[in-house]
């Protein structure tokens, strides 16, 4: 089977598809999310791996839409890789001499402080990921050019790393997922599972509230609430929710027939397993204050 990712080779996108592929399996690379997903609507790959949302800066928005948006998907597995950035250039360029910074918006906002305080007078230029920025770089060899990216991108492209460790947090985690069209098999529970749903919010007073009462109500633990516009009109939203737990289980299937009452549009796009944390488990969080 041939499985797309977010590409070009190099990108933090292929680590985590390693981790994601069986042996047989073969990626291949798309310069963009909304075009591997399509390839995969289109029957074109057998599934995609995305990057989906990351511990500091949130959902990555091109990808939640181009879940929740278009025909349905299944997602049948996820990966966790810890990201660490560096600046690249061109081999010979000095720091002082860069006035552009090309990455993934997703790593620029990660990267932000520290650039704003080392290289105020460079601009940010998107691209379309880390790895297709350091290719770029290493294309034009352009003096005032860097980008930011894995230091290991930074060396198979032949880029010089001029700083590293530039992101904000040290252990920031991304998330990604594997996506399928809509009749992958779903895979049999494990003992520690994610189940991720799609569900277009009707405009209607307590829709929310008769939403999260369902998983309350039947003891499946949401663990993500996410609301992205449909792009129909102002005002309209869909939900991307994610609860611990299988679908086989009878909370998250009660839970779910529930929903599906109050809003019969409710998708469900997965239940798999859930990945291994690539850093020490983080500080518990703090309860909340009742005044
Ligand atoms: O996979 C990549 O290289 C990307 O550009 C997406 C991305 C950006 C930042 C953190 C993780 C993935």
């Amino acid at each position: 089977m041939q499985v797309a990712y977010l590409g070009p080779a190099g990108s933090f996108t292929e680590l985590a598809a390693r981790k994601l592929v069986a042996p047989d399996e073969d990626l291949t690379p798309r310069a963009s999310v909304p075009l591997a997903l399509r390839h995969v609507r289109s029957g074109a790959v057998g599934a995609a791996v995305v990057p989906l949302e990351n511990s500091v800066e949130g959902v990555v928005p091109t990808t939640v839409d181009g879940l929740v948006r278009g025909g349905p998907l299944r997602i049948t597995g996820e990966a966790l890789l810890r990201v660490t950035f560096a600046l690249a250039s061109a081999p010979g360029v000095a720091r002082p001499s860069i006035r552009r910074v090309l990455t993934h918006p997703h790593a620029h906002s990660q990267c932000r402080d520290w650039l704003a305080r080392e290289l105020p007078e460079a601009e940010f230029v998107p691209a379309g990921s880390t790895s297709e920025a350091a290719a770029t770089v290493a294309r034009e060899a352009d003096p005032e050019t860097a980008a930011v990216c894995a230091p290991a991108t930074a060396a198979r492209y032949g880029l010089d790393v001029l700083a590293t460790d530039i992101g904000a947090r040290r252990n920031a985690v991304t998330r990604f997922v594997r996506v399928a069209g809509p009749d992958a098999v779903t895979p049999a529970p494990s003992d520690r599972d994610r189940t991720s749903i799609v569900l277009p919010l009707l405009d209607q007073v307590g829709a929310l509230h008769r939403v999260l009462g369902a998983f309350a109500r039947h003891g499946a633990n949401l663990t993500a609430i996410n609301s992205r516009p449909t792009g129909d009109a102002l005002g309209r939203y869909c939900f991307f929710l994610e609860c611990d737990g299988h679908i086989a289980d009878t909370a998250v299937a009660r839970a779910f027939e529930e929903l599906r009452r109050h809003a019969p549009q409710a998708l469900l796009l997965g239940s798999y397993p859930q990945a291994p944390s690539p850093v020490p488990s983080s500080t518990p969080v703090p309860a909340l204050a009742h005044g």
